[in-house]
This record gives structure tokens, sequence and C-alpha cells, in this order.
């Protein structure tokens, strides 16, 4: 390793450690937050143990002395709802609050009690129920309602009659500059327990606060009472107690107070305003308004999921009863881009439709296999899911979600079963998964046949490595070089193309697969338009490939020095091109590395296709998405990770019609990205040149269809379609396919080592290190 080399492998790992480093602290304050939650929790979860250990000792007073009763539990019924928290100025009696005089409710339920019968007075129960399980403060035994059956029913019957009430109540808005609106919107969303309401009902919580003083050394809120605010501090500083004790202190843009509303108890700790000079400033929103807000967007979903399924062709003839039965049982769900929302051979309890987006469904088609088969997309109304739900059995299919993710109303298996399941769309549902997998191993059987040992046959299996002479280097790839060698063997000498990779590169890349598919279809590739492969080797450092040399150079050199080529060049070299995928297409094979770069003449002047590092065996229905190519050339499906087949070779054969014509590609910008972004925006924003002729440009823009399945190619013509093209008229395809057509650019050659054709390539001196993990065994 050289100087510089180490100068940048020292100042990457400097980066890496210091992107480590971020990690770590992301983490340590994800840590604290999920710290600060438990507490939380621990604190509702304490004072609700409490409640019921004092509801037990209570009902077993209550048994031993049924006739006794709180003397004030009449007025804690007619408490209005609003006289909830206290400041100091209720200190004296911490149960009555000072503004109405009333005693303060200690229950939770009181405030869900209170806002239930929107604050009018019912009459007070006669009799407590020993029955009961009222959750009441233990701190205040003696005010403490006690617990009764009527309460129990209150808090669950009248709650629904509320939320249908509420539902057309005006909520109060108060005006507010932006700055004060951003306040409080970030303190909700940075509060771990109200950062997952809606952005609408969140909005709505920001209109509905208001503003309120709050004197130094006050309480904004007191341990042990009923909340009835939600709190967002404004301005001042602020101490969070418990037990007297100073647990945390907070400034402005903190949302406090949200436990007692959420989990129904009471306060679990006392904020203090500690700001000395000025009073403090909190933002208030009142828990009846809170509620009217949650319960308003939950009627408006129950109401939008039923509009939602009375869309979906499956659910069509469903009654509106049986609908709002569905919708009530419906769970949101959402998943990012990516995700397997599904994976083939899970065991599964859930039901899917698709409120929003799209997904993608895979398939492998066998056991063994690696490869998923697209099958198909998914969108807004569409369902999956159902199959291991019917038949009790294990998933069929993977479910992806697509970008930018998907949002899908779920069913539990029972539900599923009692509602829909008896629908006959359901099961008589049929995907054709058969005949797709007979098709499959039908070209499974194809590919053996193909890449079989027997079609594999190494040629010159006498010849070694040492036999090998290089003479010099033809050109250089990403993984090493490719020598001209002369071999000598059984009294001749031959020349050949030596590739040489390096083994440590491909490891390091990931790229064994590639190099492994490269040699199995190059080996198995008999076809006069495709360089011949005759046979690999291996050592420590290098795998080898031993192959037919193209004497006559690159069809990029030749385009680098001649700027262009005449449409009938352009014809004979696309002409080479379509053979070659005529072949390897009807064996299965797409080839995904179009350019001038791998296309070299042999030294008849004919084409032939180089560099199959990218080629892979697909077989005839299925699609592949790793992401390859050189960015010029790759189609618009590659970029957009939707899976790709063929149809990727018949876009880049528009390209490079473009190329040889013009020297250039139509999508070029400086960098990949930008040149992506061009791809995307489609063959008709590109201006061609004025020289090129109408049939060329009418071919290239058929060729490149942004819709795969469009292509000029990949229809049932086939390749057929692209040689009958206007642009191929009265080109001799039998002459071609013969090879007796006399190709445009015959390039003398003196003898079998003249290299004229090629640039110069000074040596390398250095050795890559050893590679010894054993993955190039069959080499
Ligand atoms: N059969 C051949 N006969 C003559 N020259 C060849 C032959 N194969 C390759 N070359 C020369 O070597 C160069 C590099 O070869 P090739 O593209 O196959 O290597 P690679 O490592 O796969 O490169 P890449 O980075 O493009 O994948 C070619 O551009 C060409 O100039
Ligand atoms: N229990 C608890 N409450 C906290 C803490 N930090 C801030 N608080 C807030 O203090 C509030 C007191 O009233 P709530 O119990 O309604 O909600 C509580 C939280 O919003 C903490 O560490 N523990
Ligand atoms: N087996 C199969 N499932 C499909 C197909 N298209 C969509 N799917 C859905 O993919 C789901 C995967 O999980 P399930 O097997 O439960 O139910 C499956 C179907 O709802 C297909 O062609 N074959």
């Amino acid at each position: 390793m050289n100087d510089r080399e180490r100068d940048g492998l020292i100042s990457s790992l400097h980066n890496d450690v210091l992107a480590l480093k971020d990690l770590v602290r992301n983490r340590e304050n994800e840590l604290v937050k999920l710290h600060r939650e438990i507490h939380k929790l621990k604190s509702v979860l304490q004072q609700t143990t409490n409640h019921l250990n004092v509801t037990r000792n209570e009902q077993k007073q209550q048994h031993q002395q049924p006739q006794q009763q709180s003397p004030q539990r009449g007025r804690l019924y007619s408490l209005p709802e609003q006289c909830g928290d206290v400041t100091t100025s209720s200190q004296i009696n911490p149960h009555i609050c000072s503004s109405c005089g009333m005693v303060m409710p200690t229950s939770p339920e009181f405030a869900l009690e209170a806002l239930s019968l929107g604050g009018s007075a019912p009459s007070p129960s006669p009799s407590p129920s020993p029955t009961s399980n009222s959750v009441s403060a233990p701190q205040l035994p003696e005010v403490r309602p006690k617990a009764t059956t009527k309460k129990q029913g209150v808090s669950a019957e009248s709650c629904v009659q509320s939320i249908h009430q509420s539902y057309n109540v005006p909520i109060p808005k108060y005006d507010k500059d932006f700055s004060a609106k951003q306040q409080i919107k970030d303190a909700i969303m940075d509060n771990d327990f109200l950062k997952n309401i809606d952005a609408s009902q969140v909005r709505e919580l920001v209109d509905s606060m208001y503003s309120k003083c709050i004197a130094a050394g006050e309480f904004v809120v007191r341990e042990g009472e009923a909340g009835a605010h939600l709190y967002v501090s404004a301005a001042g500083e602020f101490a969070v107690m418990q037990n007297g004790k100073v647990l945390d202190k907070m400034g402005p843009g903190k949302a406090f107070g949200e436990l007692a509303i959420l989990y129904n108890c009471t306060r679990t700790a006392s904020i203090r305003v500690l700001t000395t000079s000025e009073d403090a400033r909190v933002w208030v929103l009142d828990r009846r308004v809170f509620q009217q807000i949650m319960m308003r967007t939950g009627l408006q979903r129950i109401e939008n999921s039923v509009n939602f399924l009375k869309s979906v062709p499956l659910l069509r003839n469903l009654s509106e009863e049986l609908l709002a039965k569905i919708a009530d049982v419906l769970e949101l769900e959402f998943y990012a881009a990516g995700t397997y929302i599904i994976r083939q051979g899970t065991a599964g309890d859930s039901f899917f439709l698709i409120s929003q987006g799209n997904v993608r469904v895979t398939q492998k088609l066998t056991a063994t296999s690696l490869e998923e088969t697209e099958l198909r997309i998914l969108s807004r109304g569409d369902y999956f899911g159902e199959q291991a739900l019917i038949n009790e059995d294990r998933r069929t299919a993977n479910i992806i979600a697509l970008p930018p993710g998907v949002e899908c109303l779920t069913l539990d298996r029972d539900s599923f079963k009692r509602l829909i399941g008896d629908l006959c769309e359901l099961k008589e549902k049929d995907y054709g998964d058969e005949s797709r997998i007979l098709a499959m191993k039908q070209a499974a059987e194809n590919q053996e046949i193909f890449g079989s040992q027997a079609q594999q046959q190494q040629e010159y299996p006498d010849l070694k490595l040492t036999d090998l002479e290089v003479v010099s280097t033809l050109g250089i790839g990403g993984f090493g070089r490719v020598e001209l060698v002369k071999a000598y063997h059984n009294d001749r000498v031959d020349t050949f193309a030596l590739k040489c990779l390096k083994k440590r590169h491909i490891v390091d890349t990931k790229q064994e697969e590639h190099i492994f598919s490269e040699r199995t279809i190059m080996l198995s590739s008999k076809s006069p338009f495709i360089c011949r492969l005759y046979r690999t080797f291996r050592d420590d450092k290098y795998v080898y490939m031993l192959l037919e040399a193209c004497m006559g150079g690159e069809i990029w050199t030749m385009l680098r020095d001649r700027g262009s080529f005449e449409d009938n060049a352009a014809q004979f070299i696309i002409g080479c091109v379509l053979q070659a995928f005529e072949y390897l297409h009807s064996h299965g094979i797409i080839y995904r590395d179009l350019k001038p770069e791998n296309l070299m003449l042999d030294e008849r002047g004919y084409v032939k296709l180089v560099d199959f590092g990218f080629a892979k065996y697909i077989g005839t229905s299925s699609k592949t998405w790793t992401f390859c190519g050189t960015p010029e050339y790759v189609a618009p499906e590659i970029i957009l990770n939707k899976g790709h087949d063929r149809a990727v070779d018949y876009w880049a054969l528009g390209i490079l019609i473009h190329e040889l014509l013009n020297g250039t590609p139509p999508f070029s910008a400086p960098d990949p990205m930008q040149t992506y972004n061009l791809i995307l925006k489609g063959i008709d924003m590109i201006s061609f040149p004025k020289q090129m002729s109408r049939w060329a440009v009418q071919l290239i823009k058929r060729l490149c269809r942004d819709v795969p399945s469009e292509r000029l190619g990949y229809q049932t013509g086939g390749i057929q379609d692209i040689k009958k093209h206007k642009w191929f008229l009265g080109f001799d395809w039998d002459g071609l396919a013969s090879q007796l057509l006399i190709p445009p650019f015959v390039r003398p050659i003196a003898h079998s080592t003249d290299v004229r054709y090629f640039d110069r390539f000074p040596c390398d001196p250095t050795e890559p290190p050893d590679e010894l993990s054993g993955w190039d065994a069959e080499f």
C-alpha cells in the first residue's frame, strides 16, 4: 500500500469512527428518552396499583359498614369540570377549589363523568355498590366518592352518548401567531405520549390552547390531584417534582400534564414555576376540549373507513350494517417502503386492505430458489393475505411495500372469518400459481440444458496457466487487466485474450455471484456474436478467463476516433447486437450492460459482445431487482427498482443507436443522479440532432418507452419487430446471420498479435493480495 492509499484509508477510518460516535450519541439520547418514558409510565402504574389496593381495602370496609358514606359525595358530582387544577391559592385545603369553593375531584373518573354529563349535576347515587371497582386517589380518602355501580355505568354508557353529542359541539379556537403555533406543535411532537396524535388533531389542539400567566413559585399541577388540563410551557422555568423532590427542570416548549388525561389517573408529579423575576406563561388546553377533538376525529375516521370500504370492489355487495361492523374492527397500519408486510412461508393471522400506496407481490417459485418472481402490483382498494386465513396455511407469497410507503386496514383472523370469510370471491380466488410454477419448471429445465456441464464443457483442457505468455495489455476493466497471450501447446501457438480478475477485489465488492454468472453464461454461449470463453483458471490472487481475442478493437475506440457512425455502419453494429440478444433472450438470459465499450470487433470486422459481468439467467417469465448497468444506459424501471427483465436490453439498444449516430447517449449529465433524473423525464424530452434520419429517431423512441411492455422487441413479434423496422430497410439479415455479409469496416490486421487497434497501457507492477476463501473452486 503506498502513502496515498494509506492516507485515504486512515481518513476513511476516521470518518467511520466519527459516524459511529454520532450513532452512539444518538442511541444514548434515545436511551435517556426511553428511561424518562419508563419513569413516567411507572408513575402511572404506581398510582393504579395504589388505587386498586385502596379500592380493595375500601370494598372490605364497605362490606363491614355498608351504610357509611362520605357526606360530600353529592357535591363532588356537581363540580364544574374546569375547576380541575388548583394553584397555590387552594393549598390550605388541597381538596377545595379556591375559586368556586367546591370540593375538588380526586378520582380520575370524575373528570370523565363531568365530561360525559356535560357539566350538569346528576343526582348522586344514594348508595354505594360493594361490587364496584372504582379507582381513586389514595391520598384523599375522606372526600373520594365511594365506588358505585352507577359511576361505572356512566363512564361507559354516557361516554358513547357524549361522543355523539360532542361531535357537533363547536371547539373554541384562540388566535395566536406563527411562532406560538410552532412552539405548541413542536412541544406536542416532542412528547413521547402525544407525538402519535394525527397531524389534523395536532392542528386542532394547537388552535384550541389559550395562554395563561402563572406567578413565580406557584404550582401549575399538583401531584395526586385530578387533571383537567394539558399544558405547554410558553415562557419561564418550571420544576418537575415528586414527593417534594425536584426530578427535572424544564424551559419553554415542553408539553406536560398529559399523563393524568391520557391514563385517567391523578397527577403523577407536580409542576412548579421556578422563574422569579416575572410571571411564567403556559398554553392551556381543557381536558374536555382535548377529548372532544380526539373523539370527533375518531368518529370521522370511522366514517371515512366506511366510505372507503364501500369503494372496495370485494365488499361492494355488503350491507351498510356489515360495513360498519368491519370498519369498527379494522386497524390502521403503516409500512415503510421496502417492508415485507407478508413473507412467504410464514404463519399469518391478518387480512389486509390497501387504503393508500402500492405493494409488490413476489413469490419464490421453488422451495430452494433464492430469486423472487414479481407477480403483480396491488394498489388502493385491493386486498391480500386471505389465502393463509382461508386455507389455514402458511403465506403463499411475499407482499412488499413500495415507495413512499403503504397504509393498510387490517382484520384479525377471527373478524375476517366472522365478517367476510364466506365471500365467494375470496373462496374461489385463483392466482394461477400452479401454471406459473409449471412454466418455471419448464424454464428451469431449459436452463439446465443451457447451463449444463456438457454445455459448459471447457476447451483446451490440457492447457496450463504456465503455458501462457503475455504479449501486451489489451484493456483494463474494473477487476483487472485483459492481456493478449500466446499459448504454446501441442506444438501449436494460439493467441487468446486472458481476462485476469483480482479475487480480493471481487470478494471485497461482493461480486462473486456476478463473476460466476459471467463464467457460466459465457462458457455455455455459443454464438458468433458473443465472444467465446474457452476455459477458466485460478490461482491465489486471480481468476482467469481465457477468451477469444477480438483483435479489431473496441467499437468505443472507433466511435471516439470518428465522432459518430453513418447509418449503415450503425445498422451493422446494432444488427450484430440483435443477433446476440436473440440468442441470449431465447435462453432466458438478459445482458444488462450494453454500451460501445463492451462491443469488440473480430479480425473480420464482425461485432461481438464481451463482458458478461451483469448478464443473468432469469428464465422467460421472471424479473430481477439488482440495480446494475451503466448510468447512461439504465432503464427507468431499474432506477425505480420496480423489477426488470429483458425489456431493459431493448431500452439500452435505443440508447446505443443514439450514441453510435451522434457520439453521445441521449441522457447524459456530469453525475449519475442527474443522468437518472433525465432518464426518468423520458425520451420525449430529448431533442434529437437534425442530421438524424426520421426512422432512426422513431426506432429510438419505440425502444425507449417508459413502460417496458410497450417497447419494440418486447411484444409478441419479439426481436423480429425491431428487425422489421423501417430504419433497417434493405438490411441483409440472412447475410448477417450466416456471416457472409461484408462488414462496413474491415480492419487490416498484419498478424495474430497485431495490437494496432488497442490503446497502450502502462504495466502495473503491483501485486494484489492473496484471496484463499475458496469461492472460486470451480474456476
Ligand atoms: N476478448 C477480448 N479481446 C480483446 N480485448 C478484450 C477482450 N475482452 C476485453 N478486452 C479489452 O479489455 C477491456 C476490459 O475488459 P472487460 O470490460 O471485459 O473487463 P471488466 O473487468 O469486466 O470491465 P468492466 O469494469 O467494464 O466490467 C475491454 O474494454 C477491451 O478493451
Ligand atoms: N411522572 C412524571 N411526570 C413527569 C416527569 N417529567 C415531566 N412530567 C410531567 O409532569 C406531569 C404531571 O401531571 P401528569 O401526571 O398529568 O403528567 C406529568 C408529565 O407531563 C417525570 O419524570 N415523571
Ligand atoms: N399465492 C399468491 N398470492 C397472491 C398472488 N397475488 C396476490 N397474492 C396475495 O399475496 C398473499 C400472501 O399471503 P397469503 O398467502 O395469505 O395471501 C396471498 C394473496 O392474498 C398470487 O399470484 N399468488
